[in-house]
């Protein structure tokens, strides 16, 4: 079921929540340093989840013909997003890569970015963001295969919980040429880790 999306966040009850929370964990919110946090946060939840209104048609926006029609592939995008199960980062770097139609369609390289942010800046898991970023480029782009490799750490395993700092999360999700083709996947993985 599609959900309805915000045109932005409710800044108005983000600053109520936020705060209770301070309340509720034992600050004073009136106190000089903390008077003005609830509406920093909710300026700073604009923009960390503002993914939930993009798509990303929004962004893949540029797609021209060249004449390629081989492997095309971004690495080390940074990533930033907000683990859903503790709103807390988890953070990395995205590696997308796609080999375009025949008829050689490519988008810009920039767009490959936008396209992580879209869905990094959302609550997330890691798993999720992965497949989505690769259905969304097979999907918009129409390409011969997609392959999308993420290595975040986590701020929840590594800040509290059970506190594993250096633990990283590899992700992937491979689609088309790349998931039928063990030898353009291992193609795509050498040029990914080197
Ligand atoms: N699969 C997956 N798990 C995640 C991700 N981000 C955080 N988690 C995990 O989500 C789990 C939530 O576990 P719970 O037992 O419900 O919560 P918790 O008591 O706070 O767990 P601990 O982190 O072990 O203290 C934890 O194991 C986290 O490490 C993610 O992107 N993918
Ligand atoms: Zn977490």
């Amino acid at each position: 079921m599609e959900v309805e999306q915000p045109v932005s966040v409710d800044s108005a009850r983000i600053e109520k929540a936020v705060r209770e929370i301070l309340i509720a964990i034992g600050e004073d919110p009136d106190r000089d340093g903390l008077q003005e946090t609830p509406a920093r946060v909710a300026r700073a939840y604009a923009e960390q989840f503002a993914g939930l209104r993009q798509s990303p048609e929004d962004v893949l926006t540029t797609v021209f013909d060249v004449d390629h029609d081989e492997m095309v592939l971004v690495r080390d995008i940074e990533v930033y997003s907000t683990c859903e199960h503790h709103l807390v980062p988890f953070h990395g770097v995205a590696h997308v890569g796609y080999i375009p139609n025949q008829k050689g369609q490519v988008t810009g390289l920039s767009k490959l970015a936008r396209l992580v942010d879209v869905y990094a800046r959302r609550p997330q898991v890691q798993e999720r963001m992965t497949s989505q970023i690769a259905d969304a480029l097979m999907r918009v782009l129409e390409p011969r295969g997609v392959i999308v490799v993420i290595e975040c750490e986590h701020l929840c395993m590594t800040m509290r919980g059970v506190r594993k700092p250096g633990a990283k999360t590899i992700t992937s999700a491979v689609r088309g040429d790349f998931r039928n083709s063990e030898k353009t996947r291992a193609e795509a993985m050498s040029l990914i880790i080197h």
